[in-house]
């Protein structure tokens, strides 16, 4: 553990699982800073800044995050007259952050190599605060698979383009491969909170996470296009084939990177578009903007029902 600087609480009060980083190096450093977050533990006190954190929920985007936070606020009944949610990486901008309660709220920006670098720091800074028992949840957007567009996927198992539920990442020039498994019973948990409000359709599926979101998303209207039309048809029905319901650009590292340091994980993501009727993103702002709101509603509503059922958050 790194114990320099403001860092002086005991790892107490705590009955679960704590957030531990495979990395042996992390415990032995003086000062670990947290570059892309503008955070160092000899600069803050990460424990006092973070130590009850519960949820964390991710995103591509810095606005949905934001809002996410002002959502929260207002269910969990923390929200007051004048009340500000400042981003806690205001030194950078590479991310945003946010915190309400128990929720943090943190950006992504696009597909794998961002969000890998975002989930380090993330990982390793709820390790410096002692968090325990912490659930992260993706809450996105993704093309969906013969499903009615505004429909709200919450992921069975991450697939790579192959279908194959792994992520690979070269490391010092070779081929590392990672499993990218996925809390069964918190993806159940997360359909019955989509069951209880009965505003849009939710399903289980797979969900394939790619690395491009043109040719590597089979589409025909990128600036480069390798394959005909037939091509891209049958590789997205042998997608469909193969359980998978959507597509997006981070499922898989963020599986495989939060389940081995353990993180209970999932992923809800809202469908823009039926992928089997077309390519362009192209209903109205507003309808896709109401879309995004999805999986906000049914994650708040999860941390809603897991906050009461605890009765104490540190029992969570
Ligand atoms: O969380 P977001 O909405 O950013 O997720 C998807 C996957 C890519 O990051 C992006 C592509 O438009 O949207
Ligand atoms: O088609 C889509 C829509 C959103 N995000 C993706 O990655 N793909």
């Amino acid at each position: 553990m790194a114990s320099s600087g403001l860092q002086t609480k005991k790892r107490d009060n705590h009955n679960g699982h704590f957030v531990q980083p495979t990395n042996p190096n992390v415990a032995t450093m003086q000062e670990d800073v947290l570059y892309h977050f503008h955070l160092s533990t000899s600069t803050h006190d990460l424990p006092a800044m973070f130590g009850d954190v519960k949820f964390v929920c991710v995103g591509g985007s810095p606005t949905r995050m934001e809002a996410f936070t002002k959502y929260m606020a207002k269910e969990l009944g923390l929200d007051h007259p004048g009340a500000e949610y400042p981003n806690i990486c205001v030194g950078t901008d590479r991310y945003v952050m946010f915190k309400v309660g128990p929720v943090l709220s943190v950006s992504h920006g696009i597909g794998i190599p961002s969000t890998s670098v975002m989930l380090h720091e993330l990982i390793k800074l709820l390790y410096h605060a002692r968090c325990s028992d912490v659930t992260v949840i993706r809450i996105g957007t993704s093309g969906g698979i013969g499903l009615e567009p505004g429909s709200v996927v919450i992921t069975r198992q991450a697939v790579d383009a192959s279908f194959k539920p792994v992520f690979e990442q070269m490391v010092l020039g070779k081929r590392v491969v990672h499993r990218t498994h996925l809390d069964e019973r918190l993806a159940q948990e997360l359909m019955q909170c989509g069951a209880d409000l009965r505003e849009f359709p939710t399903v289980l599926g797979n969900t394939m996470c790619t690395s491009d979101f043109y040719e590597g998303q089979g589409r025909l209207d990128g600036a480069l296009c390798s394959y005909s039309e037939k091509d891209k048809q049958e590789y997205l029905e042998a997608a469909h084939a193969a359980g998978i319901r959507n597509i997006e650009m981070e499922s898989s590292v963020l599986a495989a990177m939060c389940g081995a340091c353990g993180l209970q994980v999932a992923v809800v993501c809202v469908t823009l578009l039926n992928r089997l009727e077309g390519d362009q993103v192209n209903s109205p702002h507003e309808v896709l903007v109401e879309y995004q709101e999805r999986p906000q509603r049914l994650v708040g509503h999860f941390i809603k029902k897991r906050l009461a059922a605890a009765g104490n958050p540190r029992d969570l």
